[in-house]
């Protein structure tokens, strides 16, 4: 991979504590098959999704994964470029290295992603920013209220961005950037606030426990994202995969579920369908993909992906995504 230093490689690839989520992400896949069925005469396949009006080639969308400069040159615009060309969606990182104009002029679909700031005018103007630039939904992460250890990046030393390299999308009205404060303090009143000064879906990141996807629902929000932050937050924490089902029961198909953590082949996109995911998200292959060949990589990386989820499917006697249920996943 060229130009990525051990260090950033370390940042991108390392998790929280001990890394025991991190592993158990991909670990919990590995311990689920598939019970396929057959002679379903699968020939009209189609893999095509709706998410809050907007149609993606497959239910396989991009992980908001700060930073992207550190990984190649185009940063952002080369992930979205990538992602445009494989019919996908992305979500861009409140840590995105370019602004969200540039991105957004790629002509990607994509939503945005917030730490809520304790300053509520400066999370506003972001909000307002990145609204209009086009985006078409908003990815709350909450859960985040703390920065967690990471022990790669505290052995490297890893702190800061290279120079001329900023948070293109934390500019305030005097064009300082400011950083990124993880709030202790958020509680449930935040989905409402934002209610109020936005109209895009609102997307919660992060929800793990049932009873906080039932919270959710009556918030009011438009979806939600099953996620442990790709092992980097709480160590420790459920492998996604394990927590999905609850929360999918909990949702009661009242609002889409997707799922984000250990995604890394078609057939791990088809067991999180099959358990009530209506898509997934990927993070660390996409960041891989871009330092290792810019919009092209990505574009192959998400295009790979969904050539599997054909092929599983296809294998397990599926056309569509919809028509994907539990009784096609059993314990390995
Ligand atoms: C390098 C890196 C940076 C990330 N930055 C953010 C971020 O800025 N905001 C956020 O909500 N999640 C962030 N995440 C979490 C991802 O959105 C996602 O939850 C996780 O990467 C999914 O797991 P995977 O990498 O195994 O696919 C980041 C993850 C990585 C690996
Ligand atoms: C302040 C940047 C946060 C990036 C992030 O969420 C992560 O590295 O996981």
């Amino acid at each position: 991979m060229p130009d990525l230093s051990p260090v950033h490689r370390d940042f991108f690839a390392g998790g929280a504590g001990d890394e025991r989520t991190l592993r158990a992400n991909e670990a919990a896949f590995d311990r689920i098959r598939v019970v396929p069925r057959v002679l379903r005469a699968t020939g009209d396949r189609d893999l095509r999704i709706t998410l809050f009006g907007t149609e993606v080639a497959a239910p396989v969308l991009v992980a908001p994964t700060a930073f992207h400069r550190l990984a190649h040159p185009d940063g952002e615009v080369a992930t979205a470029r990538g992602t445009a060309a494989a019919g996908s969606l992305m979500v861009v990182s409140m840590a995105a290295t370019a602004p969200v104009e540039d991105i957004a002029a790629t002509d990607c679909p994509l939503w945005f992603q917030l730490y809520p700031q304790p300053d509520a005018a400066f999370t506003a103007s972001v909000v307002g920013r990145a609204e209009a630039a086009g985006v078409r939904a908003l990815v709350v992460t909450v859960d985040s209220p703390v920065f967690a250890h990471r022990p790669r990046d505290v052995r490297n030393g890893f702190l800061d961005l290279p120079a001329g390299m900023v948070c293109e999308n934390l500019r305030d009205g005097t064009g300082r950037v400011r950083s990124i404060a993880m709030d202790d303090r958020l509680g449930w009143d935040v989905v409402d606030r934002l209610r109020a000064i936005t109209g895009l879906p609102i997307v919660l990141k992060g929800i793990l426990h049932p009873a906080d996807a039932e919270l959710a629902v009556e918030h009011g929000v438009s979806g939600l994202i099953v996620s442990n932050h790709g092992g980097r937050q709480l160590d420790g924490a459920i492998a996604t995969i394990d927590a999905l089902p609850a929360v999918v029961k909990a949702v009661g198909g009242r609002l889409p579920v997707l799922l984000d953590g250990g995604v890394r082949r078609g057939v791990d996109v088809l067991v999180a369908l099959a358990l009530g995911a209506t898509a997934v998200l990927v993070g660390r292959p996409v960041v891989w993909a871009l330092a290792a060949g810019g919009a092209a990589g990505v574009r192959d990386a998400l295009d790979g992906l969904m050539v599997g989820l054909d092929a599983a499917l296809a294998l397990a006697g599926a056309r569509t995504p919809a028509e994907l249920t539990a009784d096609l996943v059993a314990a390995a």
